[in-house]
C-alpha cells in the first residue's frame, strides 16, 4: 500500500530522514516507534503529503505521490491534539468532510450514524462535542477520519492525551476498528508497549533511519542490535567471547552461564574469537525454588535485590563469576515465599532463550 524507496528529507541542514527504504502492506496495522526526535512524525506527513521530501520516492497504491497534495491522497489524519470543533454537535463535526460532498440530508445523516457506530459513539450525534470525555472526543476525530473512507488512516499518537485506563481501552478498540474497516493503519508512538500490543509489524526508528522493521515477537526476541533491544523492554546482558562457529552453530563462553551452543539465528555476524555480549530477557531466567528442577540449565547466583509488584517480582541477581547484576522477573504463586536480599540460589536458563550482540 506504501513503499518508500530511499527517502530523505532535510530541515534546513538537519537530516530528519536519512535514507528510509520500507513497505507497508494492505490491511495491515503498522507502527512507526521511537524517541522524541527520531522522525517517525516527519515519515508519516511524508505519507499524508503534509511535508514534501529532498530526495527518494513515496507511492501509495502503487502511485509516485510526487507531487500530489495533501487533498489528493486517499489518507487520512488523525492527530494527538483531537483538533474536534467545540462550538459544533458530534454529528456535524463527525459530517464536517462529507459537507460539500452533495449528499442528500438522509444520506448524509446515514453515513455519519455508521461512523459513529464503528467508534462505539451510536447516539451522541445531538450531543455538543465540548460536553465529551477525552476518549469521546478521540472517538470522534476517528469517525470523521473514517467516515471520508480513506486507503490509509495515519494516527499521530493519537491516545498519548489519554489517561492509562482510558488508554488502554481506546488500544483495544482501535485493534477492533482496524480488523473491522480492514483498511491500512499506521500508528506513530514512543510508547513500545503500545506498538507491540497494537501492530502487525513495527518499524523501530532512530536518528532518521530504521534500525529495525519486524513483527512484534521477533522485535521482542531477536533485536538485532543492543539499542532496539533496550528501547523495547527490558534486556539484560553479559561479557561472552565466541569460541567456534562451524556450520551455522555458534559456541561461546558467558560470564555465569559457562559454555553453551547458539543457532546462526541467535548470533547474526558472529567470529570465533570475538568479544560479544550476551543478552536476554528478564523472564527467560527463572530463580529455581528449592526440589525445583531446571529443565535446561543452571547456574548458581545471589540475590542483591527484591522488588515486589503483587503478581510479580523482580529480582535483581548475581551469577557467580560476574561482575554486575542481571533482572529476573518471576510471576508469583500462591504460597511461595518471596526470598530475601543476599539468598543464595539456583537460577534456570535456557540457551535457546539468548541473543548475541556485537
Ligand atoms: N518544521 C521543522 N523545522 C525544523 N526541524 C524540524 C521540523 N519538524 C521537525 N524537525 C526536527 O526533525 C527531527 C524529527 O522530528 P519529528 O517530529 O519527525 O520527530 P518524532 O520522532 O516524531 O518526535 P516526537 O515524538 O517528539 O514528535 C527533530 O529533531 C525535529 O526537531
Amino acid at each position: 500500500m506504501i513503499a518508500f524507496q530511499d527517502v530523505h528529507k532535510y530541515y534546513g541542514d538537519y537530516h530528519a530522514l536519512r535514507g528510509i527504504t520500507a513497505t507497508i502492506r494492505a490491511g495491515e496495522f503498522f507502527s512507526l516507534l521511537g524517541p522524541s526526535g527520531c522522525g517517525k512524525t516527519t515519515l508519516l506527513r511524508t505519507i499524508a503529503g503534509f511535508e514534501g521530501i529532498d530526495r527518494g520516492v513515496v507511492m501509495i497504491d502503487g502511485k509516485d505521490m510526487a507531487g500530489v497534495p495533501a487533498n489528493k491522497r486517499p489518507t487520512n489524519m488523525v492527530f494527538q491534539s483531537y483538533a474536534i470543533f467545540p462550538h459544533m454537535s458530534v454529528a456535524e463535526n463527525v459530517g464536517f468532510g462529507l459537507r460539500r460532498a452533495g449528499l442528500s440530508k438522509a444520506d448524509l445523516a446515514a453515513r455519519v450514524g455508521e461512523a459513529l457506530e464503528m467508534v462505539g459513539l451510536k447516539g451522541y450525534g445531538a450531543r455538543a462535542a465540548h460536553a465529551l470525555s477525552g476518549g469521546q472526543r478521540q472517538r470522534v476525530a476517528l469517525a470523521r477520519a473514517l467516515i471520508l473512507k480513506p486507503k490509509v488512516l495515519l494516527l499521530d499518537e493519537p491516545l498519548s492525551a489519554l489517561d492509562k485506563k482510558m488508554r488502554e481501552h481506546m488500544q483495544v478498540e482501535l485493534i477492533r476498528l482496524q480488523r473491522q474497516v480492514g483498511i491500512t493503519f499506521i500508528l506513530v508512538t514512543h510508547d513500545q508497549e503500545e506498538a507491540l500490543v497494537m501492530s502487525d509489524r513495527i518499524a523501530v526508528m532512530f536518528e532518521g533511519e530504521i534500525a529495525q522493521l519486524a513483527d512484534p515477537e521477533t522485535l521482542y526476541r531477536r533485536p538485532n542490535s543492543r539499542t532496539v533491544a533496550n528501547f523495547i523492554g527490558t534486556m539484560n546482558f553479559l561479557p561472552a567471547t565466541v569460541t567456534s562457529e562451524m556450520g551455522g552453530r555458534i559456541e561461546i563462553e558467558a560470564a555465569g552461564f559457562g559454555a553453551m551452543a547458539l543457532e546462526a539465528a541467535q548470533a547474526p555476524g558472529a567470529v570465533t574469537g570475538g568479544e560479544v555480549s550476551v543478552g536476554f530477557r528478564p523472564e527467560t531466567l527463572t530463580v529455581l525454588f528449592d526440589g525445583q528442577s531446571a529443565g535446561d540449565r543452571e547456574s548458581m547466583a545471589t540475590i542483591e535485590e527484591v522488588v515486589y509488584f503483587g503478581d510479580m517480582t523482580y529480582y535483581d541477581v548475581r551469577l557467580d563469576g560476574t561482575q554486575s547484576p542481571v533482572r529476573i522477573s518471576m510471576r508469583n504463586v500462591f504460597g511461595r515465599p518471596v526470598l530475601d536480599i543476599g539468598t543464595r540460589t539456583r537460577v534456570g536458563w535456557s540457551p535457546g532463550a539468548m541473543v548475541l550482540f556485537r
